[in-house]
């Protein structure tokens, strides 16, 4: 059964305490009924090689260890067992020279992101649909004191287990990731920075989803959002039909400067769109730990710009605001 002691007892002396109330009985239920695939994959945690990294580097590859740190076989082993956690979508890491190279270049996502972040020194981090929890350790990286990560992902939570089972004891401490969405969280007013990428589009209500978010964030603190956009004025809004590059839970795509209105309703202060960036090939693509299709299959192939449904190919926008 998966253990989440030692995240509820960092809680409990967090700012966050609070959030103890509802966490630990949704804790519960998902230990008690768990996704079909959750015994095999902490099977595969289980066996992971005890490896000691004396060298961890938190830069673009999020580096545990040297290649000398680790024997071939150790290095076999490791290989075997991460890739019975595929598809792995965001990274990339190397894992004492095993490198995973996911669909995802998430490191090109915190350069467009990373220069408008508050000084993170110091800071109480949420990152809200964290995936494999890349983020959460260039956000360590940063000078975060404690970063929490929330995603209903399951693989998400064992690939975010796996890599922090191989990081120094230190680290390991002050990274944290529960499986429950927004939408189970309180009002906790605790994070001096709540980020939120590629998520609200997804939310098929996304103002409640931004109040949400906002209900998290201390006075003063940062939102640091990114989402899916299409081009237009203060007034456009796009809902795809069934589908959008092919993905079936797509509902709001506002313009950025939309996006920045909805944030001013709802009290937001501050509001900076910083980084308006069309997704390219070389970001998104098919690799050897995510064997699936990915962004060339989704765009129309004699017109990158259009996605195969005929929609504006996926421009992404960055917006921060203050509480
Ligand atoms: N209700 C929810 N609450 C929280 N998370 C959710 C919810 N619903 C879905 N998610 C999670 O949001 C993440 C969206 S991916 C972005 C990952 C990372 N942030 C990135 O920016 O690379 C976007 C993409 O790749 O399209 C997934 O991990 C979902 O499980």
């Amino acid at each position: 059964m998966i253990d989440f002691s030692k995240e509820l007892r960092a809680l409990l002396q967090s700012p966050h305490a609070q959030w103890l109330d509802t966490l630990a009985p949704q804790l519960t239920a998902f230990k008690n009924n768990p996704h079909g695939n959750l015994k095999r994959w902490q099977r595969v945690l289980q066996q992971l090689p005890e490896l000691n990294a004396e060298h961890t580097e938190l830069s673009d590859t999020i580096q545990v260890g040297h290649s000398d740190e680790a024997s071939d076989a150790d290095r076999a082993r490791l290989t075997g067992l991460l890739q019975q956690l595929q598809p792995w979508r965001k990274g990339p890491f190397n894992l004492f020279g095993v490198f995973i190279d996911t669909e995802w270049r998430s490191d090109w996502k915190w350069q467009r992101v990373a220069p408008h972040l508050d000084d993170l020194n110091g800071r109480q981090v949420l990152d809200v649909g964290c995936g494999s929890g890349y983020h959460l350790w260039r956000m360590l990286e940063a000078g975060a004191e404690t970063v929490w990560g929330v995603d209903p992902g399951e693989l998400f939570l064992m690939q975010f287990r796996a890599i922090r089972q191989l990081m120094p004891l230190t680290l390991q401490q002050r990274a944290h990731f529960f499986p429950v969405g927004i939408e189970q969280m309180p009002e906790l007013k605790s994070f001096d920075t709540v980020f939120s990428m590629g998520v609200l589009y997804h939310r098929r209500s996304p103002i409640d989803f931004l109040q949400q978010l906002k209900g998290l964030i201390r006075p003063g603190g940062q939102l640091v959002l990114e989402t899916i956009v299409v081009e237009g004025d203060e007034t456009t809004v796009m809902m795809p039909g069934e589908r959008y590059a092919q993905m079936r839970n797509v509902w709001f795509l506002p313009s950025a400067r939309a996006l920045s209105v909805w944030l001013e309703r709802l009290g937001f202060k501050d509001i900076a769109i910083v980084d308006h960036n069309t997704t390219s090939l070389d970001e998104q693509r098919r690799t050897q730990w995510m064997t699936g299709e990915s962004l060339a299959d989704f765009l129309d192939p004699n017109d990158t710009n259009m996605t195969i449904e005929g929609y504006q190919a996926p421009i992404r926008a960055v917006i921060t605001a203050r509480v």
